[in-house]
C-alpha cells in the first residue's frame, strides 16, 4: 500500500487559477503519455516508495494549507484517490493536476482537478478522454497547452463546442515554454475574443533554468 513518489517539495504555485499561492507539490512517479513538450521526463521512472502516512508527514512538515498532487499521472497509481482523501481529511485543499486521458472521478470530488486536454502538437491528442468534460465539479480547470496555430484551433474548437459546462475563468491557455511566444497566444485569444485564461507558468519566471523543486 504505497505510492511510488518522485519528488515532494514547496514552492509557488505557477498554474491554474491558483497561481501565485504557496503551495506543496506531490509529484508521482510514471507516465503513460510521452508528450512531446514534457518539462517533466524525468518523474517518468525514477522514485521512492513510500506510504501515505509518511507522505502526509513531509507534507505536515512545511505548514502550508495548499497540496498539489502532479506527475507523471497521478490518477495511474491505484493509491492516489487514498493519499488525495487523506490530504482532504486532514483539511488541505487538494489540486490534482491530471493528463486527461483517465477518469477523473477516481479521485474525491473535493479535490480541485486540473484535467489537461492534449493538443495535437503533444502527439498524444489521441489519448484524450472527452467524457471528463462531462464529469467537472464547479472548482475543476480545463487546460491547453498550446504550441502552434494548429493546436490553438484544436483548442478553440473544443472550447467553443464542448465546455458549455465550465466557467470562462476555468479555461486555461498556456503556451509550451521555449516555443510559442507568449504574445502570439494573447493576440489569438484576444482577435478571437476567446474568454479563456491566458497562463504563463509562473515558476519558469521567477527560476528560469531549474528543472526540479521549483
Ligand atoms: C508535467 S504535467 C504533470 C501532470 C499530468 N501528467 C499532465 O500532463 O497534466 C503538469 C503540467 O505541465 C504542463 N507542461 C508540461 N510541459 C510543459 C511545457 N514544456 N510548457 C508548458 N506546459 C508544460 C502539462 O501540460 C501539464 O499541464
Ligand atoms: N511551481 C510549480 N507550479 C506548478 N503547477 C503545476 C506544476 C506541475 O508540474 O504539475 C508545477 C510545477 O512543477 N511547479
Ligand atoms: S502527460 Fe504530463 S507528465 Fe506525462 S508526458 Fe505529458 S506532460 Fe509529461
Ligand atoms: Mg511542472
Amino acid at each position: 500500500m504505497t505510492l511510488r513518489v518522485n519528488e515532494i517539495f514547496y514552492s509557488i504555485q505557477g498554474e491554474s487559477t491558483y497561481v501565485g499561492r504557496p503551495c506543496v507539490f506531490v509529484r508521482l512517479t510514471g507516465c503513460n503519455l510521452r508528450c512531446a513538450y514534457c518539462d517533466t521526463r524525468y518523474a517518468w521512472d525514477a522514485g521512492e516508495e513510500m506510504s501515505v502516512d509518511r507522505i502526509l508527514m513531509r507534507v505536515a512538515a512545511y505548514d502550508c494549507p495548499l497540496v498539489e498532487i502532479t506527475g507523471g499521472e497521478p490518477l495511474l497509481q491505484a493509491e492516489t484517490p487514498a493519499l488525495v482523501s487523506a490530504l482532504l481529511r486532514k483539511g488541505y485543499e487538494v489540486l490534482m493536476e491530471t493528463n486527461g486521458s483517465l477518469d477523473i472521478r477516481k479521485a474525491d470530488a473535493a479535490c480541485v482537478k486540473i484535467v489537461d486536454i492534449k493538443c495535437p502538437g503533444s502527439g498524444e491528442s489521441r489519448q484524450n478522454d472527452f467524457e471528463n468534460l462531462n464529469r467537472l465539479g464547479q472548482r475543476d480547470q480545463v487546460k491547453f497547452v498550446i504550441g502552434n496555430r494548429d493546436d490553438y484551433e484544436y483548442a478553440k474548437d473544443i472550447v467553443l463546442n464542448r465546455c458549455a459546462g465550465a466557467e470562462a475563468g476555468h479555461l486555461l491557455f498556456s503556451p509550451v515554454s521555449g516555443k510559442l511566444p507568449p504574445d502570439r497566444l494573447a493576440r489569438w485569444i484576444l482577435d478571437d475574443r476567446l474568454r479563456v485564461r491566458l497562463q504563463i507558468q509562473l515558476h519558469t519566471i521567477l527560476w528560469p533554468g531549474t528543472e526540479r523543486g521549483v
